[in-house]
């Protein structure tokens, strides 16, 4: 027991020596930073890094090469956020911010689906004075704002019980849009027909929908048909008329079309909620915008992912999520789309956004907003 403590003992002290050789580095770093405010050059110099990960290897033993360099790419990378840091301290905002602007109108929106569906719904609640206009897919969303013809667009994101909606996700790597505002729906359908319990025997919605309620479908042996979204799925029942026909809708559609509602209240899941996104022109970042998304690429090398794990753990940003996408144009690599809690406004957030910006092959910023 003694020993230990003995070695305790010499443990603390190496520490105490480790703790100021570190701070005498970091000082270090933040020499650098301020030579290279003054004379320009990036943070990141691969070429030096190489050479002292060169130089160090051979100086460990054998058996302690790979954690040695582990070590010091840690050490290194606090360095480099060190500088980051310097650098939005002395005014170098990450490029991505540059586009933000203060206010943008927001008379007209686009939303995904017929009226009544369920990106409806959150349009007239995310703008209830807005004039709003329907879209017939995800990717005609994205044109009308684009192109100007409206000043944005509400499209869905996530449902906790389906999951994401993929295609989204790559309509907002390839357009040029920004998330402005996001708000979540709570989500169960009214199953809505012109026959009874008796007659009807297919269900038209939504694939989406159609997989929110897939056990209470198979519990009643009833076939789902897709069509393109849940009012166009009532819109379908209530144009035919056939009584072996029913369709997934949200109370509001049903009351507007005045359709028969054999059952209420259905969803698999006790709680299935969907995201919705608001999309407009240009980045904002409201005094409450409290997230931030950004899509990002790696390069294809070890532990790159884990290179970008790291700087949001040594920022101490808390990441909400993250999903990855195929890109098609390179086989089995992948975009990354990440959500994390926080504001443009604040420097923490401008030096990891510089940093990734500065560091990754590829980054985008998608927007700062605030959940309705
Ligand atoms: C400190 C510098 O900046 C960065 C950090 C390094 C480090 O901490 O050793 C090395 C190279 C750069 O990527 C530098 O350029 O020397």
């Amino acid at each position: 027991m003694s020993d230990l403590n003995a070695i305790r003992q010499t443990i603390n002290r190496i520490d105490g020596e480790l703790t100021r050789l570190f701070a005498e580095r970091m000082g270090c770093a933040l020499d650098v930073a301020r030579s290279k405010l003054e004379n320009g050059g990036a943070i990141l110099n691969r070429e030096r890094e190489a050479a002292i990960h060169e130089s160090l290897r051979t100086r460990f033993p054998q058996e302690l090469q790979g954690a040695g360099d582990s070590f010091f790419t840690t050490l290194i990378l606090l360095s480099r956020e060190r500088q980051y840091r310097a650098f939005v301290d002395a005014g170098r905002l990450p490029a991505c911010m540059s586009a933000l602007t203060q206010a943008q109108p927001k008379d007209s929106c686009a939303y995904y689906g017929s009226f009544g569906s369920w990106s409806h719904q959150a349009a007239c609640k995310l703008l209830p004075q807005a004039a709003l206009q329907s879209a017939v897919d995800f990717e005609q969303v994205f044109r009308l704002v684009g192109s100007g013809e409206v000043d944005c667009g509400v499209v869905p994101i996530e449902n906790s019980t389906a999951g994401t909606v993929r295609e989204v996700y790559d309509l907002l790597l390839r357009h040029r849009l920004s998330i402005v505002e996001a708000t979540t729906l709570d989500i169960e359908y009214c199953l809505v027909s012109t026959g009874s319990d008796d007659t009807v025997r297919e269900v038209y919605s939504h694939p989406q929908a159609l997989s929110q309620c897939a056990a209470w479908l198979k519990e009643r042996a009833l076939t789902p048909r897709s069509c393109s979204d849940t009012a166009g799925a009532a819109a379908l029942v209530q144009e035919r008329g056939d009584p072996g026909i029913a369709a997934l809708c949200n109370r509001f559609t049903a009351e507007h079309l005045a359709l028969p509602v054999l059952h209420s209240g259905i969803r698999d899941a006790a709680s299935n909620t969907t995201r919705f996104i608001r999309v407009a022109r240009s980045p904002v970042c409201g005094p409450d915008a409290d997230t931030v998304s950004v899509v990002l690429h790696t390069p294809h090398e070890r532990g790159a992912l884990a290179f970008v794990l790291d700087v949001f753990r040594d920022y101490g940003v808390n990441l909400l999520k993250i999903e990855s996408r195929p890109m098609p144009e390179s086989p089995f690599t992948y975009s990354f789309y990440l959500d994390f809690s926080g504001s443009l406004r604040d420097k923490n957030i401008q030096a990891i956004l510089l940093q990734l910006e500065c560091e990754l092959p590829f980054f985008k910023l998608l927007g700062n907003y605030r959940e309705l």
